[in-house]
């Protein structure tokens, strides 16, 4: 059974429908990646499943339920997490702080047990510190815990952003370009951390442009345009589909995606 059921989703700007009627579902233990030019949706599609925006058409549906129109915090509550295109980390803090800031999207917070210091609230302190270890630890970033995130490489901010992702304790992880400026070691890495996730069981959705990081990780790929849903299916059908050669890959990227085969 799919995790994550997304069905005829849409939305408009301006009168510009930047996504357009689109459906997909993600199960369990794959790899599901959203393709396709700049501008083709992703984000926005992205941005309506994780509750950032709202839909004017269609459904969301986590496990059988319907979440369609609910906020983030409630979606993170329901097991699903996501990443951002661009780094959202805080310098200054410690990479355990940094991971310890994704435990608030689940946590039912009790401000005046927070004020006064009660044991309820450290007790929940500590478990939200043990629960970002073993998150920092899944993305072979244990050894700098303590390090403040200034003082990590690009590759290992990337995997930390995912590790804050990991400790909601997700089932589905919506991964915004998580290899993006990343070179060809961090890339690698990344993708190692994304195979293992989706071996545990978890739904992993992901939007990427490096076409052998997609054709090599996919289980199944949604390919968009304009903001519709243009092609889908396994990575072999993908990269000799003629409308998405047409559409986004090209030459250059069809070869890309053969080479990732090599
Ligand atoms: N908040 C917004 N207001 C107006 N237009 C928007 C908004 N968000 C996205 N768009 C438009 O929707 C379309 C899809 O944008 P989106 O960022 O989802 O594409 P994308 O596939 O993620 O592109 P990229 O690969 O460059 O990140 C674009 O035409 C964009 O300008």
């Amino acid at each position: 059974m799919s995790r994550l059921d997304i069905e005829d989703l849409g939305i408009s700007f301006g009168g510009i429908k930047a996504v357009d009627g689109v459906t997909f579902s993600a199960g369990a233990g794959e790899v599901t990646s959203i393709i396709g030019p700049n501008g083709a949706g992703k984000t926005t599609l992205f941005n309506l499943v994780s509750g950032v925006y709202t839909a004017d058409t269609g459904r969301v549906g986590i496990d059988g339920t319907d979440v369609t129109g609910k906020p983030p915090h409630l979606l993170a509550r329901a097991g699903m997490a996501r990443t951002f295109q661009n780094l959202q980390v805080f310098p200054q803090m410690t990479a355990l702080d940094n991971v310890m800031t994704g435990c608030h999207m689940i946590e039912r917070s009790n401000l005046l047990a927070d004020l006064l210091g009660l044991p309820s609230s450290r007790r929940e302190t500590a478990k939200s510190r043990e629960a970002a270890r073993e998150a920092l630890r899944r993305a072979g970033l244990e050894k700098l815990a303590e390090r403040p995130a200034s003082e990590l490489s690009y590759g290992q901010l990337k995997r930390l952003e995912i590790a804050r992702a990991l400790v909601t304790g997700c089932d589905i992880l919506l991964l915004d370009e998580p290899a993006a400026g990343c070179n060809a070691v961090e890339t690698r890495e990344v993708d190692d951390l994304i195979h293992g996730i989706a071996q545990e069981g978890k739904a992993v959705v992901l939007i990427e442009h490096d076409m052998r990081l997609v054709m090599r990780i996919s289980s199944h790929i949604v390919v968009l345009d304009q903001g519709r849903k243009i092609a889908e299916g396994r990575p072999d059908q993908i990269r000799n589909n003629p409308d998405v050669i047409a559409a986004y890959l090209g030459a250059h990227g069809a070869a890309e995606a053969e080479a990732a085969n090599a």
